[in-house]
């Protein structure tokens, strides 16, 4: 079991799991930062500047939370709080197994892990794929990444980019979502503090609904759409020729297939 954690790179995403684990009751002792320039981490969390400040931490388990463009620089500094005994867990989009373990050789485990920004408040899917874990120990991380959400564990790595697009920067897509909506009644008219209070509203009550209910999207889409009503002409926009649905399998499309990219080192 993860006895303490060093995040190292407590950015928009390390930062909201942080706040995610601390909201969840978790002991902030279990916790340490290395992050050389961010302004002060949250109470009773130690905050270190350099890799050799951090190498008094403790930890058991470290979270690489910088950008996947800084593993090559940044790792060979890392090594030695990654030591024997010290698992490995990555946010790094697009970083491989592999790569994780190149470049950590020493490290007891490499686990991928792939949250998004609603870890915050502890809503986040966090999909996981491992190397090197035990049963207990992958029993120990999946606890510990599903205080944040829903942790799943992915058995194949390859799909682990499409899994990153669409949970990782889903958020990134809803919330153009709901941008477009308000534009869209501001276009046709509507004020635009109206607008935007109302799309955020109906977006959060809609998923709100979805996830109560024992029925899937779909259905909940019909029983909107009353017979002869307004509704349907509007879905009917969204269907034709499957506009919508190739809209986003372009997005997901592009967005997997940069951390294919991003592992090549570009
Ligand atoms: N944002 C998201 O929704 C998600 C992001 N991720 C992954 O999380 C990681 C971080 O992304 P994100 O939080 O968006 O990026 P941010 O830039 O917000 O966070 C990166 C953090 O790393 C810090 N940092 C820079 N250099 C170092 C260093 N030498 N040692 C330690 N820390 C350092 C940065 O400090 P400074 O700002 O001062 O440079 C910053 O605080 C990426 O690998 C990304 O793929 C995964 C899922 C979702
Ligand atoms: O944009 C990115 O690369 C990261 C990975 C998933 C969400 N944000």
């Amino acid at each position: 079991m993860t006895q303490k954690l060093l995040i190292i790179g407590c950015g928009n995403m390390g930062g909201a799991m942080l706040a995610g684990w601390l909201a969840a009751g978790e002991n902030p002792a279990r916790f340490a930062v290395l992050d050389p320039a961010l302004p002060e981490a949250p109470d009773g969390v130690a905050l270190y500047r350099s890799a050799e400040e951090a190498a008094g931490a403790g930890h058991d388990a470290v979270l690489l939370g910088f950008k996947p463009q800084q593993l090559g620089a940044l790792g060979p500094g890392l090594q030695a709080l990654t030591g024997e005994g010290v698992s490995v867990y990555s946010l790094l989009a697009g970083i491989m197994l592999g790569q994780l373990g190149h470049a950590f050789p020493h490290a007891a485990a490499h686990v991928r892990v792939m949250p998004n920004l609603a870890a915050r408040i502890n809503k986040s899917p966090v999909i996981l794929c491992e190397a090197g874990l035990d049963e207990a120990a992958r029993t120990a991380a999946f606890a510990l990444f599903d205080t944040l959400g829903s942790a799943v564990w992915l058995g194949d790595e390859a799909q682990f980019d499409l899994v990153t697009a669409l949970a990782g920067s889903g958020p990134g897509f809803v919330y153009r979502f709901i941008d477009a909506l308000a534009g869209a009644a501001i276009d046709l008219g509507l004020d635009e503090s109206t607008a935007a209070s109302l799309a955020l509203a109906t977006v959060e009550g809609a998923a709100a609904l979805a996830a109560a209910s024992d029925v899937g999207p779909a259905t909940l889409a019909d029983r909107v759409a009353s017979p002869g009503g307004m509704t349907r002409e509007g879905l009917n926009v969204l269907d034709e020729n499957a506009a919508l649905r190739r809209l986003l399998a372009d997005t997901l499309r592009a967005t997997r297939d940069k951390g294919a990219a991003l592992s090549k080192g570009s």
